[in-house]
């Protein structure tokens, strides 16, 4: 992938320092800070409303940052429009994404890479490398997405951003209302995505899955860090489990 070759393994791709932001007036966020590294996988957990999704939003320019620092490459995003933000590699998949149902896969992929203005042949190549880290894709391609199931139709939504060449991906819940044994599958897709040498930043409710394949963790509660830690330091799982637990309770 052209955007890959400079990168450099652990670059720091984003960095979050004491994020605020929210709806308008509303603050939601308060004080947030994790790192995204590339090469790496984030996982940012939390029960239900604690602000993950607002944080993701407030990353891709959706939302507005009113406190903190984000850096991107060392760059901040402040006053970076969205656009602009996807210009500069980062993607973003929301929640419940949706694809085009009577597209084929093929025309799908190929829509994702409008963003980048690329010449034919060299979408032609970016979709043939998205058939190599999703070979289902490639098997499926001239079918209308309607027809794959819901955890292929997760890997299509990120085959979809990944045709902008993106250096940083964030997932919200690609697990969501998928069967444990397909969420594993998902995950599984994920992990081997940091092996192109992409920063990850995983939303998610399922924890046992996410912290399988996390480099890094991130706890959020009512918009605050409670615990931002390498996955391989997380020996305490009480805060993991309070995460797991909440959404649950919730
Ligand atoms: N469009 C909106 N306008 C106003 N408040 C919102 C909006 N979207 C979310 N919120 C509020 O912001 C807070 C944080 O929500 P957010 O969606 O970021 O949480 P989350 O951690 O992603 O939870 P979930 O797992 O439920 O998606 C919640 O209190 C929620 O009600």
């Amino acid at each position: 992938m052209s955007t890959d070759s400079s990168a450099k393994t652990n670059e720091l791709l984003l960095e979050v320092r004491g994020l605020g932001t929210g709806y308008g007036d509303l603050r939601v966020v308060w004080d947030v800070s994790f790192d995204v590294r590339a090469g790496e996988i984030t996982v940012l957990l939390g029960r239900n409303g604690a602000g993950k999704t607002t944080t993701i939003r407030a990353i891709s320019g959706l939302n507005r940052i009113v406190a903190g620092e984000v850096t991107y490459r060392g760059e901040s995003l402040a006053k970076v429009p969205a656009h602009q933000r996807v210009r500069q590699g980062i993607a973003y998949v929301q929640e419940g994404k949706r694809v085009f149902h009577s597209q084929t896969i093929e025309q799908n992929l190929l829509l994702g890479g409008y963003t980048r203005r690329m010449k034919r042949a060299e979408l032609r190549s970016e979709v043939e490398r998205i058939y190599e880290l999703f070979p289902i894709l490639a098997e499926k391609r001239a079918l209308p997405a309607a027809s794959m199931s819901g955890g292929q139709q997760q890997m299509l939504a990120i085959g979809q951003a990944l045709m902008a060449q993106p250096r940083l991906l964030m997932l919200d819940e690609p697990s969501g209302g998928l069967a444990p044994v397909i969420v594993n599958e998902v995950m599984e897709r994920v992990h081997q995505l940091k092996e192109t040498g992409i920063g990850i930043l995983l939303v998610e409710q399922a924890v046992e899955a996410s912290f399988a394949i996390a480099d890094h963790v991130t706890v959020l509660d009512m918009g605050r860090t409670m615990l931002s830690s390498p996955a391989s330091e997380v020996s305490d799982m009480t805060l993991l489990q309070d995460a797991y637990f909440g959404k649950t309770a919730g």
